[in-house]
């Protein structure tokens, strides 16, 4: 695919010198991308030989794709590289740290203030991009400019990519349909049928948008790509390893033994546990995430959750329930 065909491209477009940071899943698939529009591209990981600081020294882009145990170790070392001054850091993450209760742009931004902060977010599974099917995706920035210089790295002809001015919205939707995908992989692991799974997913959106206005988010953020989008992708694909986990649990398996069977990292179950600690701080209803994690840490049966949330007070289809 020849990039210069792409008639979105502005003409004063050159190839950028690029640094991934994370060479799991998510990373390979974001590099892939980037090798496909010509750009340099060097991918670090914790097994480099080179240190992270030298590796970056020239890069007008930094990407970070790790999981979110590994956010704040990889900032804390950028924050000692001599990184040039224009240089843009994109965040593709999807979690929340356990200690600060912290999204990943959050930590980005208390450690590295001074540089502009894109992040990635939407329906992405990484297979389907590796196997060059279309997909489109989403850059959210406060710098317009730097949203708009990373849309036009990624794009291309099977690799869509729209801007967003609210990047807590959109880091929160990727982050927060992990619990549901979890939920969403157990409905179909135990056969409850097509309408559950509707049910399931459209108050579990209402459910994210309301941490999301908390965080200080769009709700209409949410019904886009990294909202809506990434729950329909993985609440609806077996690729997805947070739906897998929740599939292996509905199946009779462990948790330990669900996530065991994953290949890669399911954010997912740690997400529940630091949702749980910022829903009961600020008093956000979120019925749905709060039986996954009452799953997961194995207070109840799969089956009492379900007819927790079938027994729950009647109510109106509200956005603004507190209770
Ligand atoms: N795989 C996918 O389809 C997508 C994944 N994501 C998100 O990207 C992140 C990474 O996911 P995957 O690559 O799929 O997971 P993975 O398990 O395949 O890879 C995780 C990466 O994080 C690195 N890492 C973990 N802890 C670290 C630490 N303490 N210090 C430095 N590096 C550390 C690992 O070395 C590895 O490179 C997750 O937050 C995930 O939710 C987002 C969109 C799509
Ligand atoms: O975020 C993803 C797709 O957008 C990947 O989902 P999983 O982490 O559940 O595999």
């Amino acid at each position: 695919m020849n990039l210069l065909s792409n008639p979105d491209r502005p003409s004063e477009y050159v190839p950028q010198n690029i640094t991934v940071i994370g060479a799991g899943a998510w990373g390979s698939a974001i590099a892939f991308l980037l090798n496909q529009n010509h750009h340099q591209v060097q991918i670090w990981s914790r097994q480099s030989e080179v240190p992270l600081s030298a590796m970056v020294a020239d890069s007008d882009v930094i990407i970070s794709a790790v999981s979110i145990k590994g956010v704040r170790a990889i900032a804390t070392q950028l924050q000692t590289a001599n990184l040039r001054p224009d240089v843009i850091l994109v965040s593709a993450t999807k979690g929340l740290e356990p200690a600060t209760l912290a999204t990943p742009s959050q930590i980005w931004r208390s450690l590295l203030p001074v540089y502009p902060l894109v992040v990635l977010s939407g329906p992405n599974l990484s297979k389907e991009i590796m196997a060059g099917q279309p997909t489109a995706t989403v850059v959210a920035s406060e710098h317009p400019h730097a949203a708009q210089l990373v849309q036009n790295i990624f794009a291309s002809r099977n690799f869509r990519v729209y801007t967003n001015p609210d990047p807590i919205g959109v880091e929160l939707g990727g982050t927060l349909k992990n619990v549901i995908a979890i939920a969403v992989g157990a409905c179909d692991g135990l056969n409850l049928g097509t309408n559950a799974k509707s049910a399931l997913i459209t108050r579990s959106l209402i459910e994210i948008i309301r941490v999301g206005v908390f965080f200080g988010a769009q709700p209409e953020t949410f019904w886009g790509l990294s909202g809506l989008g990434d729950l329909l992708a993985t609440c609806n694909s077996s690729l997805s390893r947070n739906y897998q986990v929740g599939y292996a649990i509905a199946q009779g398996k462990s948790l330990e033994a669900a996530i065991a069977s994953t290949v890669g990292t399911a954010e997912g179950v740690n997400t529940a546990h630091v949702l749980m600690e910022i829903c009961d701080r600020a008093q956000i209803s979120v019925p749905v995430s709060r039986y996954v994690h009452r799953l997961l840490r194995g207070e109840i049966t799969l089956q009492q959750a379900v007819e927790g949330l079938m027994d729950r007070d009647l109510k109106a289809e509200s956005l603004q329930e507190h209770s």
